[in-house]
């Protein structure tokens, strides 16, 4: 089974690793002095009681590598639209294309239903090129609940977690979904196949639409901002709006809003990835945690006053850190041609 990892850095090279482990042909799209060391080297993987070595095909020109049954892309949300084209060589008729990013993917409005079947989203997927492209049909959607770290080049440590919530968007179990999952439960992971991935994406986007950017805004970790009175209130108003747009949507909340701030606040000590970006001076994935909750929430006509305050809020922060650029964002989701 052939594999590209398109982003093979903290849990791209984690999946990476792993699915080499278990027989798969995998090959990693990376770039910088992380390439250069893994092409050198390997990739070498840190776990708790264990440390693995994997000598994956790995290259920064994804036409060395011909068409695959599965590209896994692990980049960050803002570094698809960069990216999309230069996946062309790696698509072939059957392959298929997993999202293994947080926030809300290109494909979210494919075999949906209803009225926005086909839409697409600006702050996620400018101008409808992903949905062009990789083409909805493609898709496979992918929860990332692990968190792992590029500790230096060519090195990731495993911080905890191995499940990998995946599901077709149209929720059937396909043969090509479930030899995947198949394939990365061989490689010791947990993919359980959900027939509404949806429902995944949004208690993970949950969390992250408001922790991440009060955290980016304030250094706080997350139990600081869970057991704060006032910030666990804002985080709440945060949530409770992009929960009137995902029940417009059909989204399912298995949890409540108190018991999803407490499972955050549980996690002593930890800083959001937003933070971290911030603090390391990389690009803040912002458009598809929050941005994209916003846009949502025009296209169904649900007001979101916080969202729109925290948002204003951390883009000006990223604008200021030169982290991020703000893009313009149409009033509602355009329909991208057939
Ligand atoms: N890490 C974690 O613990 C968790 C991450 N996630 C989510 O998973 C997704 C992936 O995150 P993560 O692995 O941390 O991100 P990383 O930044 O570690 O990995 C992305 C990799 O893609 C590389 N890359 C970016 N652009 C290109 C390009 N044009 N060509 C080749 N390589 C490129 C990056 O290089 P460079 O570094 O040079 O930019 C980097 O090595 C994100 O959506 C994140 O929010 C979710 C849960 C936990
Ligand atoms: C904060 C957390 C753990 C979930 O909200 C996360 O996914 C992140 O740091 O990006």
């Amino acid at each position: 089974m052939k594999v590209c990892i398109f982003g093979a850095g903290a849990i791209g090279g984690f999946l990476g690793v792993m699915l080499e482990r278990a027989g798969c042909e995998v090959s990693m799209v990376a770039r910088g002095a992380h390439l250069e060391t893994m092409r050198r080297d390997g990739v070498r993987l840190l776990m708790e009681n264990a440390e693995h070595h994997a000598r994956p095909h790995c290259t920064g020109d994804p036409a060395e590598l011909g068409p695959q049954d599965y590209v896994i892309i692990c980049l960050k949300a803002h570094s698809i639209p960069a990216v999309v084209d230069r996946m062309i060589p790696l698509l072939g008729n059957d392959t298929s294309v997993v999202t293994a990013v947080n926030g809300i993917p290109y494909w979210y409005f494919h075999r949906h239903g209803g009225e926005r079947e086909g839409a697409t989203l600006e702050s996620v997927d400018p101008g409808g090129r992903q949905w062009e492209i990789l083409r909805p049909e493609r898709a496979i959607g992918c929860v990332v609940n692990p968190a792992t770290e590029v500790v230096e080049p060519g090195v990731i440590k495993h911080v905890y977690g191995d499940k990998f919530p995946l599901g077709e968007p149209s929720g059937e179990r396909t043969e090509r979904i479930v030899r995947l999952a198949t394939a990365m439960e061989a490689a010791g992971l947990k993919a359980p196949i959900r027939d509404n991935i949806r429902d995944e994406i949004w208690l993970k986007l949950w969390g992250n639409l408001c922790f991440n950017p009060i955290s980016a805004l304030t250094g706080a970790t997350l139990d600081k901002i869970a057991h704060d009175p006032d910030t666990r209130a804002l985080a709440k108003a945060m949530m409770l709006e992009a929960k009137s747009i995902g029940d417009r949507l059909g989204v399912h909340f298995r949890v409540d809003v108190e018991r999803r701030i407490d499972g955050a606040g549980a996690v002593v000590g930890h800083k959001t990835s937003m933070l971290q970006d911030l603090e390391r001076g990389r690009p803040m994935e912002i458009d598809a945690l929050v941005t994209v909750v916003q846009e949502l929430g025009a296209l169904v006509g649900v007001p979101t006053p916080t969202i729109d305050t925290v948002l204003a809020l951390i883009r000006q922060r990223g604008e200021v850190a030169g982290l991020y650029q703000k893009q313009k964002v149409p009033d509602s989701a355009v329909l991208c041609p057939a």
